[in-house]
């Protein structure tokens, strides 16, 4: 058995779980023993078992002191990832367009966390300028960002152009300029980057045919991104999430979200029956994960009810 280093960009502090993980490089790429089993594609599997190379230890990364942007922060699963962060010692930056939401969110927080580790930043994620100075104020006021997680999304089919560009093309823009920051080769001290996708980034929903296009862009752009950023030195790990049903403000008035295709809100309650609804304490320990395991990177996470799922990332060493 021979010990492996984690890739290069992973640096110390790594500290050891408390429930110590074994840790495979399959073909390059990183992930437990469970990714790996749980991975549909098991043609090669013995193979890719005899060139792997483990040791019993797991690469978390710790928030303590830790600064991280959360975009769509003040409500539903942004709000649930804010406080998951703010619980584990991380700062936050939280960007939102909803200013009253904010204010009563950041008065319970501050009480909570102090106001010297939260600010909010009114951002909308379709304006650029917006977001740059948003990243910047982040910057000023903390030294640095090491987590961004692209969380806001919207659903409405009647207005499917603005829908690709808060969900997707927002998350390409934050990534970008968000890069100029966390970039190594750009000074910056590397990080990891969240995007908030969704089952519909998998598979079809089909009462959303754009929203679904949307989802399926950022597991595109992730994985992709992902290995982008490996094989450039940048020093910064890119995953998406992708849950089942929540119960969100999204996941709401779903007839009137579906626009031209309302008459398919019947399909849509089955598909609901069949996934079930997810605990938003089930999607908040899947982002956790992702955030703080260093040996995802790449990886789409899918969040069903009772189980979740890898999607490997893809090899960046072939
Ligand atoms: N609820 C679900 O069933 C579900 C499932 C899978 C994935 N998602 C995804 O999770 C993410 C969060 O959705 P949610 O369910 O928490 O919805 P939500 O409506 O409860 O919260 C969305 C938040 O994003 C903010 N926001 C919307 N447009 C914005 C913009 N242009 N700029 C900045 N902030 C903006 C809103 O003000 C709100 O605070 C979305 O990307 C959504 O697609 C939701
Ligand atoms: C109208 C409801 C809005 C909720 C949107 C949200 O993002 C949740 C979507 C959840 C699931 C439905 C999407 C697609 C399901 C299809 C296939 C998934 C395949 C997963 C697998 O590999 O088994």
């Amino acid at each position: 058995m021979t010990s492996v280093s984690p890739r290069e960009h992973v640096e110390p502090p790594l500290t050891r779980c408390t429930k110590p993980r074994v840790a495979l490089r399959l073909n390059g790429v990183w992930g437990t023993r469970l990714d790996w089993l749980h991975c549909k594609d098991r043609r090669s599997q013995s193979d890719q078992f005899r060139v792997a190379q483990y040791e019993e230890f797991s690469w978390r990364m710790s928030l303590s002191g830790k600064v991280a942007v959360v975009t769509g922060a003040v409500m539903g699963i942004g709000k649930a990832m804010t406080e998951k962060l703010l619980q584990n010692g991380a700062k936050v930056a939280l960007l939102d367009m909803n200013k009253t939401e904010a204010e009563s969110l950041m008065q319970t927080l501050t009480k909570q966390y102090g106001q010297e580790r939260l600010l909010f930043l009114h951002c909308d994620v379709e304006q650029e300028e917006q977001v740059k100075a948003a990243f910047q104020k982040t910057m000023d006021t903390f030294g640095g960002i090491h987590i961004l997680c692209n969380n806001a999304g919207i659903l409405n089919e009647s207005t499917w152009e603005k829908m690709i560009s808060v969900n997707l093309v927002g998350v390409i823009r934050a990534t970008y300029l968000v890069l100029e920051h966390m970039n190594k080769l750009k000074g910056g001290q590397g990080g990891v980057i969240v995007n908030t996708a969704s089952l519909a980034g998998i598979g079809p929903l089909v009462s959303c045919p754009v929203y679904t296009a949307s989802k399926h862009g950022v597991v595109g752009f992730t994985r992709a991104m992902s290995a982008a950023s490996a094989l450039s030195g940048y020093g910064v790990r890119v995953n998406c999430l992708c849950p089942g049903f929540v119960q969100t403000g999204l996941f709401s008035n779903i007839p009137a979200r579906l626009g031209p295709f309302s008459h398919l809100k019947d399909g849509t309650q089955l598909l609901v029956e069949k996934f079930g609804i997810v605990n938003m304490s089930q999607v908040v320990e899947a982002f956790f994960e992702l955030v703080t395991d260093e040996t995802k990177d790449g990886a789409a996470l899918l969040v069903f009810q009772q189980e979740r799922k890898y999607m490997p990332a893809v090899s960046v060493t072939d």
